[in-house]
């Protein structure tokens, strides 16, 4: 198919985090079913693709250093993933700028990925509908089909399958950032080791969290944050427990470990908490950097102003 090359094309994308994180039993596959509530945050990568004479992926920002530049890197999977879909055989360099913490529990490559479909689809103008985005979001990753929509939502299967949560207001989070990351597969293995022979249910939602959710209240949300591999990332890295209950002591009404860690995320009360926090847990050195964000925030967008960001 003949393509139309435009100017490049820039997307803002947003972290997420857990606020709920049920897993179940290890099945045959390697993998575990779970039950999750994702929650984006003001928390973005952008990513701008434009046309080249080769394919190519290039990052900035946070954590860039460890962040593959072949075809493992999930933005240049999701490229070349729509560039065989309408079978053209154009190139693209692929800018990604990082703000989303790398091996954080905070999906940045899933993020940068959905980041990379939205793109291109609008640079090549290829049409896909909303539904095939998201199938091919899902073939990418089960974290990458949120990261295109963004808000609140239950992840069933691994994460893939989503439902909107009805959601009231905005929540602001303090981050507390790890630079040494901590790997998804180690963490659930971990999981599996502390569990042993227990029987595990299979995981659901907690209506209680759905009814904080939806009346925004903020107190009910701190009291039933849960994350299943909160125990394994603390395991793993046992100072995450040292930084929770900083966190903690110093003003936030909750705290959790985000998805596989090992970043902790802290709820707080309002705007003025948050910063006092941020304040806090900087001058505490329990954690290599802090940061602040509000959620919810909407999924992969494309940005006409990139000065602003
Ligand atoms: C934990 C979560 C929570 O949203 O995200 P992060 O916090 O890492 O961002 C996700 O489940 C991350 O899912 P995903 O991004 O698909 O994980 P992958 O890197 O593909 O999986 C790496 C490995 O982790 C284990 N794994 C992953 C997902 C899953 N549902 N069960 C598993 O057992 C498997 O051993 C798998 O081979
Ligand atoms: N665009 C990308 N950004 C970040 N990491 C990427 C990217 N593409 C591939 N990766 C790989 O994915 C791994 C997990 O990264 P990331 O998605 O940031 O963390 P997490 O799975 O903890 O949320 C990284 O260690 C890196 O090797």
């Amino acid at each position: 198919m003949e393509v139309t090359s435009t100017a490049p094309v820039t997307v803002r994308v947003p972290a997420k985090v857990n606020l709920e994180l049920r897993i179940g039993p290890l099945e045959d596959d390697g993998y575990h079913s779970l039950s999750t509530v994702f929650h984006a945050v003001e928390l973005h990568d952008h990513v701008t693709v434009r046309a080249a004479d080769e394919w190519s992926v290039t990052t900035t920002g946070v954590g860039a250093g460890i962040v593959p530049d072949d075809d493992t890197n999930l933005a240049m999977r999701a490229a070349k993933l729509i560039a065989a879909r309408i079978g053209t055989d154009e190139r693209l360099a692929i800018d990604v700028d990082k703000k989303i913490p790398v091996a954080g529990g905070m999906a940045g490559g899933s993020a940068d990925a959905a980041a990379a479909l939205v793109a291109v689809d609008a640079f090549w103008d290829s049409g896909f509908s909303p539904r095939e985005l998201q199938d091919m979001a899902a073939e990418l990753g089960s974290d990458v089909p949120f990261a295109l929509e963004g808000g609140t939502a239950i992840g069933s299967g691994r994460g893939e399958h989503l439902v909107p949560v009805l959601s009231r207001g905005a929540f602001e989070w303090v981050f507390a950032l790890h630079h040494d990351g901590l790997s998804t597969p180690a963490v659930y293995a971990e999981c599996d080791r502390l569990r042993g022979n227990r029987r595990i249910p299979e995981p659901k939602p907690n209506t209680a969290l759905m009814a904080a959710l939806r009346a925004g209240d903020v107190d009910a949300l701190a009291s039933n944050l849960q994350n299943d591999l909160q125990d394994a990332a603390c395991s793993l890295m046992p100072k995450l427990t040292t930084t929770m209950t900083t966190g903690l002591d110093n003003g936030a009404l909750g705290a959790i470990v985000s998805g596989s860690g090992p970043t902790v995320a802290f709820l707080c009360a309002d705007r003025t908490s948050a910063l006092d926090l941020m304040v806090t847990l900087s001058a505490s050195n329990v954690c290599d950097e802090v940061v602040s964000a509000a959620g919810p925030v909407h999924g992969a967008h494309v940005v006409h102003d990139v000065r602003h960001r």
